[in-house]
């Protein structure tokens, strides 16, 4: 769908692209990055409205430098700043831009219909966008990226601005343009949770440098972490503490405790298994203190996590309630708000200090 080879833009001040080479195949890809990370620079190189310093890109198999009016016919995008005019309703924005995208006028109208009741504009759609709430102007944009039916659509941000429960539906309505309507996404955030939830592969720049691309399962699975939870004993009236003390002498990598702030969390460690021979080091090392094992469990880690450095296992200072848990993804809205938050800010800074992911960068 998308490819770059050492694709590189400088303005006088910043170089916000640095020889970033991608390959992105069909499905929904998340672009993430904090805020001057490239994304936005990298989607209008990719549209063909900016042109590269350095290297090359293709979308669709079409050259970016060459073919850019032929890549917007095939392309939808959402840009990040809110661009509508406040004085026509959606259903006439919507229908002029199917009729820019050269739609007759009966099937711009009967496609412009269609896409706005997709995504969930229905009465409103005949009043005024100046009178819309953030979430239906989010609507109505991601409408007009829809309407002429491309074979891939640039959604820049599209969550920006929403509150969680108007991300949760905005998420859930980019599932579905790839789910039922089969076309391809790439979707930018700087919320590493967010893409976890909606993207089968994940693109992680910084700096306008590449630092990883992987499917999300691969983010999540690289490696396992041990979630384990002991008692406490006479001679150790803090039973994790010891643990986590001991573990860390054996040479075992001790995670983020991001379930703090739940019920129970200051008692669950997580370790990262390297093999079996972890799980040997924790049940002797448990036996060797003479506490009690109450539980050892796999946990697959979350996006965030893999951010994370050592260097916040033992502080156990992170405040991001919902990166660990399942019950931090499915349950209050709020959770949502807390792991985003807080996966927004370190992540990038981390990956930077580990040297890059699997692809070598
Ligand atoms: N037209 C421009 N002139 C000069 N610098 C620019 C221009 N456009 C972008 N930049 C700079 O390039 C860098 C990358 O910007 P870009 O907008 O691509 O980042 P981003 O990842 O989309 O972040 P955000 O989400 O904040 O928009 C930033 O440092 C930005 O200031």
């Amino acid at each position: 769908m998308i490819a770059t080879e050492s694709l590189s833009k400088r303005f006088p001040r910043v170089t916000a692209l640095d020889r970033l080479s991608l390959d992105i195949g069909p499905g929904v890809t998340g672009l993430v990055g904090a805020n001057g990370a490239g994304k936005s620079t990298l989607i209008k190189i990719l549209l063909g409205l900016s042109p590269a310093t350095e290297g090359t890109a293709a979308v669709l198999g079409l050259d970016v430098a060459t073919s850019g009016g032929a890549i917007r016919e095939q392309v939808g995008y959402m840009p990040e700043h809110d661009a509508l005019p406040p004085d026509v309703s959606a259903t006439e924005f919507v229908v002029h831009m199917a009729r820019m995208s050269g739609l007759p006028p009966t099937a711009a109208r009967e496609r412009t219909a269609d896409t706005l009741r997709h995504v969930g504009l229905y009465e409103e759609r005949y009043r005024p966008i100046g009178g819309y709430s953030t979430g239906m102007k989010q609507r109505v944009k991601l409408a007009q990226a829809l309407v002429h039916d491309p074979k891939l659509v640039l959604l820049d941000e599209p969550t920006n601005g929403l509150d969680p429960v108007g991300r949760d539906e905005m998420l859930g309505l980019i599932r579905r343009v790839h789910t039922d309507f089969g076309i391809s996404v790439l979707v930018t955030s700087h919320l590493l949770g967010e893409l976890e939830r909606t993207c089968g592969h994940v693109v992680v720049i910084d700096g306008g440098k590449l630092l990883r691309s992987s499917s999300t399962s691969d983010f999540t699975q690289t490696t396992t972490t041990l979630a384990v939870e002991v008692t406490d004993s006479d001679t150790h009236p803090d039973g994790t503490r010891a643990l986590r003390e001991a573990l860390t002498a054996a040479g075992a990598t001790l995670h983020a405790r991001g379930e703090d702030g739940l019920p129970g969390a200051g008692h669950i460690l997580l370790v990262e298994a390297a093999g079996e021979e972890t799980y040997d080091l924790v049940r002797d090392t448990v036996a060797g203190l003479g506490v009690g094992l109450v539980r050892m469990e796999q946990r697959r880690h979350r996006i965030a996590e893999v951010f994370r450095t050592g260097a916040e296992t033992d502080a156990g200072t992170s405040t991001d309630a919902g990166t660990s848990t399942d019950a931090g993804t499915s349950t209050g809205t709020g959770a949502h708000a807390a792991s985003d938050a807080g996966a927004a800010h370190e992540p990038f800074a981390a990956v930077q200090q580990k040297g890059g992911g699997r692809d070598g960068v």
